[in-house]
């Protein structure tokens, strides 16, 4: 799977299935995150996993190995590292890679340090090339230097630090330089999520929220939240406005579905942008093979729009090709805007292989 081009950006302004975190989103997640591994739901392997690597470290009395967490924005990066500091009962300091500029601001960070303590970088791709020299060492020797004057006349001053856990997060683990990956003990990539987790996430949510959903109302939501669970808990909050104004507060299939209709997301968890991709895909260039350009001015977005904030998921879904040609839709799309292909569909217009003819 490739959730390396899952970006969301500006462009695309706060959309209801967007991955990355809004302000309100913000606002409540803290409530809704899992405290301790058993909290945590879905992602088996890698919570087998790391949960061998923090009894172990525990048993011996040690500080866990460096642990880098993969995966598209919304999976539970920022949760698990979390979960991590309570786990093994030691504070946590959360920094992110673009919040540190200079090598200066990280030593300064990496000096505080307790024994022990979790230090959570987020986005350690976009940490500056000094700074992760630093960290290089940091990584593995416990220690920094720290370079003072300047010129000929600079001196390296080495420092001692304490053992303490990183734990780094990205969404783009390709970026990241192997000499970097490689200083990790324990690699873990968060897969997106199946329905039958999400459903999970959405009851556990909504009992945090005092809200009631039946089996089905859940299952609804779920299928609509693109394998993330921070959509899941978004959707959740507008079909529970929507339960309350609408009816007596208890989230039923009815009510989920209605209530998704009203914000234009589809059963597939597409919104308005991605249908309007597919649409004139569909509907203006019989499927395609179209330009990425032609698409973007056909649905009047931003090339980097379509490219960046619509193609990524429509592609995960099986339901967009990019080819050297330009944009194919496949059979998929077709079924689910409910319309036919046209009949020189299959015949010699790059398709073939998509058709099957
Ligand atoms: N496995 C899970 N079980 C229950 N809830 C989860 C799980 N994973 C994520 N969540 C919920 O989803 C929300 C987003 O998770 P989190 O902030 O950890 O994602 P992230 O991977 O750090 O995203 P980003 O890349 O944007 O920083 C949180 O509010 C959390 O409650
Ligand atoms: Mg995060």
């Amino acid at each position: 799977m490739n959730w390396d081009d899952t970006t969301d950006t500006d462009a695309a302004g706060d959309r209801l299935v967007g991955a990355s975190a809004d302000g309100e989103d913000q606002a409540v997640e803290a409530a809704l995150r899992p405290k301790d591994l058993g909290e945590f739901i879905g992602q088996e392997k890698v919570r087998e996993q790391l949960d061998l690597v923090l009894r172990a470290a525990r048993a011996r009395g040690a500080t866990a190995d460096h642990v880098l967490l993969s995966g598209a924005p919304g999976l539970g990066k920022t949760t698990l590292s979390m979960i991590i500091a309570a786990e093994m009962e030691a504070p946590i300091r959360i920094t992110s890679g673009p919040a540190i500029q200079h090598a200066g601001d990280l030593a300064a960070i990496l000096s505080s340090l307790q024994e022990g303590e979790v230090l959570f970088l987020d986005e350690i791709h976009r940490m500056s090339r000094p700074a992760e020299e630093m960290l290089y060492m940091a990584m593995e020797d416990f220690r920094v230097d720290v370079i003072v004057g300047k010129g000929p006349g600079a001196t390296a001053i080495p420092l001692e630090l304490p053992p303490f856990t990183l734990v780094g997060a990205t969404t783009r683990a390709g970026l990241l330089p192997p000499p970097l990956r490689d200083r990790f003990g324990f690699t873990a990539h968060m897969e997106f999520y199946g329905p039958a987790e999400l459903e999970r996430v959405i009851h556990r949510s909504a009992g945090l929220l005092d809200v009631e959903i039946d089996t089905v109302g859940a299952a609804e939501i779920a299928g609509r939240s693109r394998g993330t669970p921070r959509i899941a808990n978004r959707l959740l909050r507008r079909v529970r406005d929507y339960a309350q104004v609408k009816a007596d507060g208890r989230i039923t299939q009815e009510i989920a579905s209605a209530a998704l209709a009203v914000y234009e997301v589809d059963e597939r968890g597409l919104d308005r942008l991605d249908r309007g991709v597919l649409e004139a895909l569909l509907k203006l260039f019989g499927g395609g093979p179209v330009g990425l350009s032609t698409l973007a001015v056909a649905v009047g977005e931003e090339r980097e729009t379509v490219e960046e904030v619509a193609e990524p998921f429509l592609v995960r879904e099986g339901l967009l090709a990019r080819t050297p040609r330009g944009r194919v839709a496949t059979p998929a799309a077709w079924v689910h805007l409910g319309l036919t292909p046209p009949r020189s569909q299959s015949s010699g217009n790059g398709q073939r292989d998509l058709f099957g003819t």
